[in-house]
């Protein structure tokens, strides 16, 4: 008796210290093994959802199905009732998880299948004894057996609800977690939405397409028509990347004339070629430690597409002149309105180029696609006219707003930005834009001349009637060559008001004059 109770309190002490569900099970039938002359003990617990039984000591497929009558232990669960059955009737239930179980329990005859349920009458698992030729009432009758299972029990159910616990904690931070990612880009999408404004689906997805860049380092690629917004996108993704405090560098790649743009990106050393008097430091290694932002990439030279390609593999450069390579931790983001993909068939885009440029895709819709997205944008514009007037009007009326979403916008935010700032002139202070205080004439104007060249709208000498074409790139230069020229003359020259009249950066339309030889006077 002294020893039964000796070994009693060492077998719960052992159970107690048990450090999680595995090891007590694993011990639990190691004692039983040991102590109650049984040739196997094995206890199969639920799984998580409860519809199973498994067996971790086993191999880890065997799984036996509560729902499934063909082995004995659904039985069992169901009538919450211990039994024994033979070797020779569980041979004949044939079921291959059963025989399994047989087979590793060292030659016995026998076995003992009992529930094993909290107070609470929950289920935990199954006990399954095997042996030979057992008298299991005796076995089970034990006052230490009896007592050794209490224990088992209390402690395999307190470790559930342990386990359960941290669970539960792990699914409350990780869902608080989800919660404060879920806020934060909520609050820098507000943030955003301040400078780059438009309630509409498509600009909130956009604002969040800029935000999950900010936060990689993989290229980006933004395509849209021009005036679209996509230097406000580039502009985002820097502003809220961990590069911000690091050099944001614009490089318009339409603005530079050829032979100056590889200079400017690589720099040189002094002396590299007659006339370098002093060395100077490229734009790629300008933009160390920030963000690289190559506007109208459509626009870059096939041989300098390939140098870019290999900088941004390796992010190594060499100045021309240099001996030795240099480095740049640039993030690079991209942007053109020009279809790359007709580009890269026309064998003006290196594929290649394209496809790592645009690790991540970004496009931005014309505002013709997005109407929400008008009336705030009027408000806004309207605003920054007061701020930076000290004047201006209210606001805009309805019926102007109506009339303005009527309109296609081919030069996009860009050309309403102009037509709200020309209205905002046109209108006495505290009242609200009219309709006819909009002009929106100049741009259909130039639509008019894009759809119907041979209407005589041209008045340029050098652009090829329609039926003369015979060489679509050089037609369309001569055609572009002739607007702009008819534009300058418009504007008496003014470069500025030439381009916004275009919807194009001042440089843009400077290079183009280069490019195409238009003088000043048109
Ligand atoms: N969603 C917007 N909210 C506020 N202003 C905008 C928005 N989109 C564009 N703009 C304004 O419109 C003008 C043109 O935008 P931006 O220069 O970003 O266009 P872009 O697509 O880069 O043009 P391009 O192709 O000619 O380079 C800028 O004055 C810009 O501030």
């Amino acid at each position: 008796m002294q020893m039964e109770l000796h070994t009693g309190i060492e077998l719960a002490v052992d159970l107690i210290r048990q450090p999680d569900r595995t090891a007590l099970l694993a011990s639990a039938t190691a004692h039983m093994e040991r102590l109650f002359g049984i040739t196997r003990g094995w206890l199969l617990e639920l799984d998580a959802s409860g519809r199973a039984l498994i067996c971790p000591r086993l191999d880890a497929a065997l799984r036996f199905e509560c729902d499934d009558f063909s082995h004995p232990f659904s039985h069992v669960l169901r009538e919450a009732q211990p039994r024994a059955l033979s070797s020779a009737s569980c041979a004949r239930l044939d079921h291959a998880g059963l025989t399994a179980l047989f087979e590793a329990s060292r030659g016995a005859d026998s076995i003992w299948i009992q529930p094993l349920m909290q107070d609470d009458k929950r289920t935990l698992g199954i006990l399954v004894l095997c042996g030979q030729d057992p008298v299991w009432d005796a076995v089970i009758g034990q006052p230490l057996f009896e007592g050794m299972l209490a224990v088992l029990v209390h402690q395999w159910a307190a470790h559930l609800e342990r386990d359960d616990r941290v669970w539960q904690q792990r699914l409350l931070s990780r869902s608080l977690n989800s919660m404060k990612d879920t806020e934060s880009e909520r609050q820098k999408n507000a943030l955003l939405a301040e400078s780059l404004v438009g309630p509409s689906t498509a600009m909130e997805d956009l604002r969040g397409q800029i935000i999950r860049a900010a936060g990689s380092q993989l290229s980006v690629l933004v395509q849209g028509e021009t005036g679209c917004g996509k230097d406000l996108v580039a502009r985002g993704i820097h502003e809220f990347s961990d590069r911000k405090d690091g050099p944001f560098v614009v490089v318009n790649c339409a603005a530079i004339p050829d032979s100056l743009l590889e200079n400017e990106l690589f720099g040189h050393t002094k002396g590299a070629f007659s006339g370098a008097d002093a060395a100077k430091e490229g734009l790629l290694a300008q933009a160390d430690g920030g963000t690289l932002f190559l506007d109208e990439i459509g626009d870059m030279p096939m041989a300098l597409q390939s140098k870019l390609l290999r900088v941004l593999e390796t992010r190594q450069f060499r100045p021309l002149g240099a001996r030795e390579e240099m480095h740049s931790n640039f993030r690079l983001v991209a942007a053109t309105h020009q279809p790359l993909q007709i580009r890269i068939q026309d064998g003006e885009f290196r594929r290649d180029l394209f496809y790592r440029l645009s690790q991540f895709p970004i496009r931005v819709l014309p505002l013709r696609d997005r109407p929400e997205d008008l009336e705030l944008l009027c408000r806004h514009f309207i605003h920054g006219f007061r701020e930076r007037e000290g004047n201006g009007p209210l606001g805009i009326s309805s019926h102007a707003l109506e009339y303005l979403k009527q309109y296609g916008f081919p030069g996009n935010v860009r050309e309403l930005r102009n037509v709200i700032e020309f209205a905002c002139l046109q209108t006495p202070e505290h009242e609200d834009i009219q309709v006819e205080d909009l002009r929106l004439d100049m741009m259909a104007t130039q639509e008019t001349a894009v759809a119907e060249p041979e209407a005589g709208y041209i008045p340029q000498p050098g652009v090829p009637a329609m039926h003369e074409i015979d060489d679509l790139r050089a037609a369309s230069q001569a055609f572009e060559a002739a607007i702009i020229s008819a534009r300058l003359r418009q504007f008496r020259g003014n470069r500025a008001q030439a381009a916004e009249s275009l919807g194009l950066p001042k440089r843009t339309l400077a290079h183009k004059c280069q490019k195409f030889n238009v003088s000043e006077a048109g």
